[in-house]
């Protein structure tokens, strides 16, 4: 019989040093390893990644993109990698493939290498991809010197994972949520001190069926006015013009791509066009979109647009835009508002988030 379930690609991000081989390390221990394969991503020539990985996992399909980085010189290798796993028989008696993780180096931005995963011989194989980003708990991570590159990780990520909680008390702990928050409204943050369940909670699949996109942002902006806000991180939300067509917002998208560069971290929309009955999601990261899905389930649900930008505020963008199909304003400013008293989700209550899709 032919099994249809999608492979899950999770692409493990997260800055030099801040944990990522020793959660995916300790998630192979802790699991079935026989519908699981690895792929790690070394800048250097000599994987050591690739050996602390491998330890003690001898039935471990893993392959190995050294001497490069796979947001930049690796990427045709990725998607052959990715490929071959998807296309290696199974071993005599091994489940079907569920799930490829792809450790990449410390340095890799997840924008090319989601657009990467995109290439038409993947595209039509039906990967499930997401990102998951690690920020280390100690020391946070947010320094100058790798803000920009840690700031695209963590903004890409559906899930954000706290490490090295065991060496910072709870004040500490807290303040590091609520600059992942900061930097992320949209992402899952998973805190929890007890490490077997965090580790579980960080690869278990995303719950694709709820989509309380400006609910969630706008409660992990609800401490907004306690000076947490990142002054180099924008979080925006959208208002599209009335009666938008699927071109206007595309050319929107596209243009939005072009003035921001680099600076343009994530998009996440749910919005109704002329052109369909259904509302569209589109997903950014970095300057790629995905393909856009119509949301059969979501009929007549209110316009949703979060832009998440480093150095590049609401006011920058629309001296650019001045007839824009879309209007952005600063978040923080707008989400209690607007969004009203649901959304305003004490810190406390949510040690493991209700999983948000994205
Ligand atoms: N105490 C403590 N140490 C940790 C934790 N996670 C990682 N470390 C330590 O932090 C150091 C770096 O961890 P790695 O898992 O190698 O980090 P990485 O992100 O894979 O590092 P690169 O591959 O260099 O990008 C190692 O010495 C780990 O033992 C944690 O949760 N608690």
């Amino acid at each position: 019989m032919t099994d249809h379930q999608p492979v899950e690609l999770v692409v493990l991000c997260g800055f030099l040093g801040s944990g990522k081989t020793t959660l995916l390390s300790e998630f192979l221990r802790q699991t079935q390893l026989r519908d699981t394969a690895v792929i790690v991503n070394e800048a250097g020539e000599i994987g050591i990644d690739g050996v602390l990985v491998a330890e003690d996992q001898e039935a471990l399909d893993l392959r190995m993109l050294a001497n490069g980085c796979v947001c930049c010189s690796l990427r045709s290798s990725l998607v052959t990698t990715v490929a071959d796993l998807l296309d290696a028989p199974r071993p005599v008696g091994a489940p079907a493939l569920r799930r490829v993780i792809l450790e990449t180096s410390g340095l890799s931005r997840p924008g090319p290498i989601l657009a990467s995963l995109a290439d038409p011989e993947l595209s039509s194989r039906g990967l499930r991809v997401s990102v998951i980003s690690t920020l280390d708990a100690q020391s946070g991570g947010l320094r100058t010197e790798q803000f920009e590159d840690a700031a695209a990780q963590l903004a890409a990520a559906q899930k954000i994972v706290l490490t090295k909680i065991d060496l910072v008390d709870d004040a500490t702990l807290a303040e590091r949520v609520r600059q992942a928050q900061a930097i992320n409204p949209l992402a899952e943050i998973l805190f929890g001190r007890e490490r077997a369940a965090l580790v579980d909670a960080a690869f278990a699949p995303a719950n694709e069926n709820t989509l309380p996109i400006a609910e969630v942002a706008a409660a992990n902006l609800s401490y907004s006015g306690s000076g947490f806000e990142h002054h180099r991180i924008h979080v925006l939300c959208g208002e599209a013009a009335p009666g938008i067509s699927w071109e206007n917002l595309s050319w929107w998208l596209d243009d939005l791509a072009g003035l921001a560069g680099e600076k343009l971290l994530r998009v996440k929309a749910l919005v109704t066009v002329t052109d369909c009955e259904e509302p569209i999601l589109i997903q950014g990261v970095g300057t790629t979109y995905g393909m856009p899905r119509r949301m059969l389930t979501q009929k007549n649900r209110p316009d949703v647009i979060i832009v998440i930008t480093r150095d590049l505020s609401a006011a920058e963008i629309s001296e650019h835009f001045a007839q824009s199909a879309v209007k952005l304003y600063p978040m923080a400013g707008v989400a209690s508002s607007r969004l009203g008293h649901s959304s305003q989700i004490s810190l406390s209550s949510r040690s493991f988030y209700a999983s948000n899709d994205l």
